[in-house]
């Protein structure tokens, strides 16, 4: 069974900097869960403690019910893929790509050789290369290699797309999906591009600020919201006094995003009226809700 995560009330500073603050949620388990988080909210700081590279401060955190820090029965069975670039440099690391794979297989128990082969071919990297020589998109493609061969049953990738580019980024999302349908576990994903991996993600997670702004099912959060398409003049009558998240015209045709959940009757209406309702984008839902904070930031 793929474990669960239990944060609660979740502290965490450098300095004079709060990073994350009383942050509380938990997550079944068994599931792709999108950590979502405008620029500095948090998200690499939460993962850090998921990842055992550094203690819970303040509050909690466990992982399948055991914290993890320190921990020898918790820290095998969970894979920390941080973005390449970020951190410790791999620029002056003359190991080899081969080594580097070597290390993976010595030190995760779960590893699948055969795998990590047919993702070096399909990333198309080169077994002889130094990580030095490696551009950012290889070094990428290489830890998410690692991240996935890992099997292990809870994976952290933390913006592990940087500087991939779209071929690569989507062999990734490919992978990721077919590997996580064969081989259950619990993923978490952090990532700007929502758009890109939304229709992978079951469960949300929003942070802004150190803060828990959602958690959510994937599809309860894609019902909050809805693209209403038709004639202008419908389309506005429809959407009036709702919040509206965007509008785009193309001659007499509207498209009026809205959040909200529409109920039965609502629906009907729009029927009526000859419109048509479409899902909201993730990433829509996303810059509204973090946007309501604007504000306070
Ligand atoms: N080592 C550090 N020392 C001091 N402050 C830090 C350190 N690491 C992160 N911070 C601060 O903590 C806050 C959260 O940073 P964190 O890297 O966790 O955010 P993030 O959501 O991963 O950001 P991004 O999406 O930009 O990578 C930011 O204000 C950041 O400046």
């Amino acid at each position: 069974m793929s474990p669960g995560i239990e944060v609660h009330n979740l502290h965490l500073r450098y300095g004079k900097t709060t990073a994350l603050r009383d942050l509380t949620f938990s997550l079944s388990g068994g599931k792709i869960c999108g950590l979502l988080g405008r620029n500095g909210s948090g998200k690499t700081s939460l993962l850090s403690v998921l990842a055992s590279l550094r203690p819970a401060p303040g509050g909690s955190v466990t992982i399948g019910g055991e914290a993890p820090f320190e921990n020898p029965r918790v820290m095998p069975r969970v894979c920390f893929i941080p973005a390449a670039g970020k951190g410790a440099s791999d620029s002056a690391d003359s190991t080899r790509v081969r080594t580097a794979l070597d290390l993976a297989a010595a030190t995760r128990p779960r590893w699948d050789r055969d795998y990590a082969q047919h993702l070096l071919e399909r990333f198309g990297l080169p077994l002889d290369k130094r990580l030095s020589s490696l551009s950012l998109g290889m070094r990428s493609a290489l830890n998410v290699t690692i991240g996935l061969a890992a099997r292990a049953p809870v994976t952290l990738f933390d913006e592990s797309y940087l500087g991939m580019d779209a071929h690569a980024r989507y062999a990734f999302y490919e992978e990721l999906l077919d590997d996580y349908m064969a081989t259950p576990r619990t993923i978490i994903l952090s990532t700007h591009l929502i758009e890109e991996i939304g229709s992978l993600l079951e469960e949300v997670v929003i942070i802004d600020r150190g803060r828990l702004v959602l958690h959510e099912d994937a599809e309860t959060l894609r019902s909050q919201g809805a693209v209403c398409t038709g004639p202008a003049e419908a389309v506005d009558d429809f959407t009036a006094g709702m919040t509206v998240l965007g509008e785009q015209r193309l001659g007499q045709t509207k498209a009026t995003t809205v959040y909200g959940p529409l109920d039965d009757r609502e629906r009907e209406r729009a029927h009526a009226a000859g419109l048509e309702l479409g899902p909201v984008a993730l990433q829509d839902l996303f810059v509204h809700l973090t946007k309501e904070l604007e504000g306070s930031r």
